[in-house]
Parts: structure tokens; C-alpha cells; sequence
């Protein structure tokens, strides 16, 4: 089986997007064959009928590799909601086994999949089902986005604790700095670093650039690490 990364954040808006195409782009950098996945993607466009989702779209653009839209996101809805609202509006089950099968077959066209959630590690897929539930079915090590605002502190912690009760490994975390104002960001960071029981990958600083950046070559050296 492919290596995979499931990329989750302290809530929705926090950046996963950016950080996952950063990684995508990375991972790409360094020789790694990398493609993004959005298994459920809430807030589409009606396209002639196709639903285009900013966060799919952003993914394929930092990757040369080229899959079927069905694969690297098979569940697409149009309201920007939760997506168990979404899939319910729209008369569709989210079903894990399936994107499951997707996962294994983007296996195919690239070394790593590099899977984002939709909001935070608790959003719900179905009245049975949540992110956490899909990252524990996908098996795999779990990057924490944590947005770094005034109360991720909290969130960080919380998210954290439930990932590892998920019995799953935190891969490590990337500090990103979605509020440019926000006040003693250093000393935030630091308690984060000392308090998180999980590796420090890399901090992304606000740029209006962010979603065309890469990540730096030590969160690759901290990755591996972790993989050997
Ligand atoms: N480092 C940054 N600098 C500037 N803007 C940022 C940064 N990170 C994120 N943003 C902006 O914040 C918004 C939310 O980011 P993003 O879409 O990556 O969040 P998300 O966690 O993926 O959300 P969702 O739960 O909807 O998937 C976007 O408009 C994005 O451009
Ligand atoms: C539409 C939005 N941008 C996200 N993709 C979906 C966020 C779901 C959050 C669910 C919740 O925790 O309340
Ligand atoms: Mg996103």
C-alpha cells in the first residue's frame, strides 16, 4: 500500500488546504510521486453539471499527476455545510468502504495520497460516520494543521488527544498563521512545541502566496524520520 498522510485542522478554515498543497508540492519536490485527496467536499460550483471544489482544484494544481475526479474526490455537494447535511440533502451515503477503494486506487498513479478532511477531526460524514472515523478506516498518520488564533491552544490540545485515542499516530503538526495580528503568536508556539506529544513540522507564515508555497526541506527530514 502507498504511503498516505490524513491532513486534519483544529477546525474548518484553518488552513488544510494550504498546508496540504504545500506538502503535496514537497513531497513532489523530493522525488515522491504525491496526489491530494478531498473525500467529501462541501461547497462546490455547478460546472454543466460538474461540481468543482476549490480545495480539489488547488490540490491538482500543485501535483504533475493527473487522476479521474471520481478518485481524488468522490463525494461532492454544493451547499458550503457539513457534509452529513450535504450528502443527506442531497439523497447520497458517504461510504467509507468506497473511498476506501478510491484511496487504493490513487494508490496507482502516485507514491503517497495526501488525504484532507473536511473540517475538524470530529465533523460528521453521516449520522454514524465522522472525519475521525474515515482517517481510523484509511489508516493512516494523521498531520495536524493548527490555526493559530487566539483559543488553538485548546483546540490543538482537544484534537490531539483525540487522534491519538483514535489509536492513530500524529505524523507531527504545522503551525499556521492564519491571523497576521495575532497577539504573543510567539509564545503560543512555543507552549504548542513544548505541549503537543508530537513532532514540530514546519510553521507557514500568512503570505497571500501561501497556496502557491512549499513547505521547507526539514518538514521532509522530520517526515522521514517518522516513516523509518
Ligand atoms: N498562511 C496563510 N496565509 C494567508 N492566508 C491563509 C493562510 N492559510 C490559510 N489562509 C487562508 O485562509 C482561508 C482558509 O484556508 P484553507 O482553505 O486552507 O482552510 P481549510 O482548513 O482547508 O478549510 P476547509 O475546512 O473549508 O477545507 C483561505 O482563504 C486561505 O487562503
Ligand atoms: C464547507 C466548509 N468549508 C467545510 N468544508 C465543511 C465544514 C464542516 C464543519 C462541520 C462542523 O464541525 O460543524
Ligand atoms: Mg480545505
Amino acid at each position: 500500500m502507498a504511503p498516505r498522510y490524513f491532513v486534519t485542522g483544529t477546525d474548518t478554515e484553518v488552513g488544510k488546504t494550504v498546508a496540504t498543497v504545500q506538502l503535496i508540492r514537497l513531497l513532489n519536490q523530493q522525488k515522491i510521486p504525491t496526489i491530494g485527496m478531498k473525500p467529501a467536499a462541501s461547497g462546490c460550483l455547478n460546472s454543466n453539471g460538474i461540481l468543482i471544489n476549490d480545495d480539489v482544484v488547488a490540490h491538482q494544481n500543485a501535483t504533475p499527476i493527473a487522476a479521474p475526479l471520481a478518485l481524488v474526490s468522490p463525494y461532492r455537494f454544493e451547499p458550503a455545510i457539513s457534509p452529513h447535511i450535504a450528502a443527506r440533502e442531497a439523497d447520497i451515503e458517504i461510504k467509507l468502504p468506497h473511498i476506501l477503494s478510491c484511496a487504493e486506487q490513487l494508490s496507482e498513479h502516485a507514491n503517497t495520497v495526501v488525504v484532507e478532511g473536511a473540517g475538524g477531526w470530529f465533523a460528521p460524514l453521516s449520522d454514524t460516520h465522522t472525519i475521525a472515523d474515515l482517517a481510523i478506516a484509511l489508516e493512516a498518520p494523521v498531520i495536524l494543521v493548527v490555526g493559530m488564533r487566539l483559543g488553538c491552544i485548546n483546540h490543538a490540545m482537544l484534537t490531539a488527544q483525540a487522534i491519538k485515542f483514535a489509536g492513530l499516530p500524529i505524523a507531527g503538526w504545522i503551525a499556521n498563521q492564519i491571523d497576521p495580528h495575532m497577539s504573543r503568536y510567539a509564545e503560543n508556539l512555543a507552549y504548542l512545541q513544548t505541549h503537543l506529544s508530537a513532532p514540530f513540522l514546519a510553521e507557514i507564515p500568512h503570505s497571500s502566496n501561501a497556496l502557491n508555497s512549499c513547505l521547507n526541506i526539514q518538514a521532509f527530514e522530520t517526515l522521514k524520520l517518522r516513516n523509518n
